[in-house]
């Protein structure tokens, strides 16, 4: 199920005109022949002659006929151009214009409030939305929008009548008779299945774009690791839990050596290849739960370790720093291999913001010690260090 979702998702996301137009001009087709059958069919019968108003009937009919053939025509040219790439602005802009009016002209012949008009409109301007860009129907849209408002104060004020293609509306405060329960019922499984369907594809579009759209917010395109805006909001969550409980907080800030050497000797691709990396070698060394690994800017990366003393988070950095060193990148001849220093501290008492700029106090004493190697402290709140 979740696969075939899938790739319903992703032929919506690259859905061109035609298919919009294919589906919008033949899924309606079927209803539009049952409201043109259901007249004939109670024109037969005496008992059922009396339901509609003969006068009007035949205006409203040539509208959904003559509706029906341009749409079948749109779906049978969609359906000859259906490989095409092509983008046929004026094709939508037929199917859509069509779809509404047909329908308006429906609603007002049989009324919005008591017939399955007001949920076949719905179900029109739900798959209008899903299928078109806004383009397309937002003039239609504010027409018949507009047209409805006016037939509504019409009804209202006794100026337009209401239903004018039924003797009376369908619903007049009785139990339904035979004729009205039988197509009622058909009309309504036929607009409630593709609603019910269209609003449980869309749903999930909308709720796996959200986690998309969540996940993009908090990660680092190039490496995949959390962001600096992320960084810092956890960076302060975990200062205040750290302040709460008395648990011992770590922060490391990386640096790759001489990492523009990189770039100007094996390319802007070979070092985007490098941040990668550090970005997999940070978080394969610490702990998928709870540490956050995340790319500062540029080739700065930072780490932050709660309920981790000092001793513990050098030992990471240690590791880091001589997984790095030994680390070979590229092949043969174009092989190369990259260092990395290390900035770390312990917040005891502090704020996380010290904490980062005490870690990056520590990263530029490691730089200018000779690169290759950690540096690390204890930062109190005041924001001196104290080295060990
Ligand atoms: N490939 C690549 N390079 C980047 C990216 N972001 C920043 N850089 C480069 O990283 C380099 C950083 O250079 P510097 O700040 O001089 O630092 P460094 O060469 O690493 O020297 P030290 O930090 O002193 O060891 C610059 O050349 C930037 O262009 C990126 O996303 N991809």
């Amino acid at each position: 199920m979740n696969a075939w979702l899938l790739r319903l998702e992703s032929w919506f996301r690259q859905q061109r005109d035609i298919t919009a137009c294919l589906i919008a001009s033949a899924l309606p087709l079927p209803l539009y022949f049952i409201f043109l059958l259901m007249p004939f069919l109670a024109m037969a019968d005496d008992e059922y002659k009396g339901i509609y108003n003969w006068e009007v009937v035949p205006f409203t009919q040539t509208i959904v006929l003559l509706s029906s053939f341009v749409l079948s025509g749109v779906a049978v040219f969609s359906w000859s151009r259906r490989t095409s790439n092509e983008d046929y602005p004026w094709l939508c802009l037929v199917t859509v214009t069509v779809m509404f009016f047909a329908v308006t002209a429906l609603g007002l012949g049989y009324g919005y409030k008591d017939s399955p008009l007001m949920l076949l409109s719905l179900g029109m301007v739900l798959l209008v939305r899903a299928l078109f860009k806004p383009d397309v129907y937002k003039p239609i849209s504010v027409v018949m929008g507009l047209l409805f408002v006016c037939s509504e104060i019409g009804f209202w004020t006794n100026t337009v009548p209401y239903a004018p293609m039924l003797q009376s509306p369908i619903f007049v405060g009785e139990a339904l008779d035979a004729w009205w329960a039988f197509w009622l019922r058909m009309i309504y499984s036929m607009i409630a299945f593709p609603m019910l369907v269209i609003f449980f594809v869309l749903g999930y579009f909308m709720q796996r774009e959200k986690k998309e759209l969540e996940q993009m917010v908090v990660t680092d395109s190039l490496t995949g690791i959390s962001n600096r805006s992320h960084f810092m909001a956890m960076l302060d969550m975990e200062s205040s839990r750290h302040e709460r409980k008395q648990q011992p907080l770590c922060v490391l800030m990386c640096d790759v050596d001489n990492f523009k050497r990189v770039n100007d000797t094996w390319g802007h691709p070979a070092g985007d290849e490098v941040l990668r990396a550090v970005g997999r070698i940070l978080k394969q060394s610490t702990r998928s739960a709870g540490d956050v690994v995340a790319r500062f800017g540029g080739e700065e990366f930072v780490v932050l370790l709660p309920n981790t003393r000092l001793a513990q988070a050098e030992a990471i950095a240690e590791k880091i720093r001589r997984y790095m060193s030994h680390h070979i990148f590229g092949e043969g001849e174009n092989s190369f291999q990259v260092t990395i220093s290390i900035g770390a501290v312990q917040v005891n008492d502090g704020d996380g913001e010290s904490a980062v700029k005490a870690a990056d106090d520590n990263l530029y004493r490691a730089k200018k010690a000779g690169r290759d190697r950690v540096v690390a402290s204890l930062v109190h709140r005041h924001g001196s260090l104290e080295c060990v």
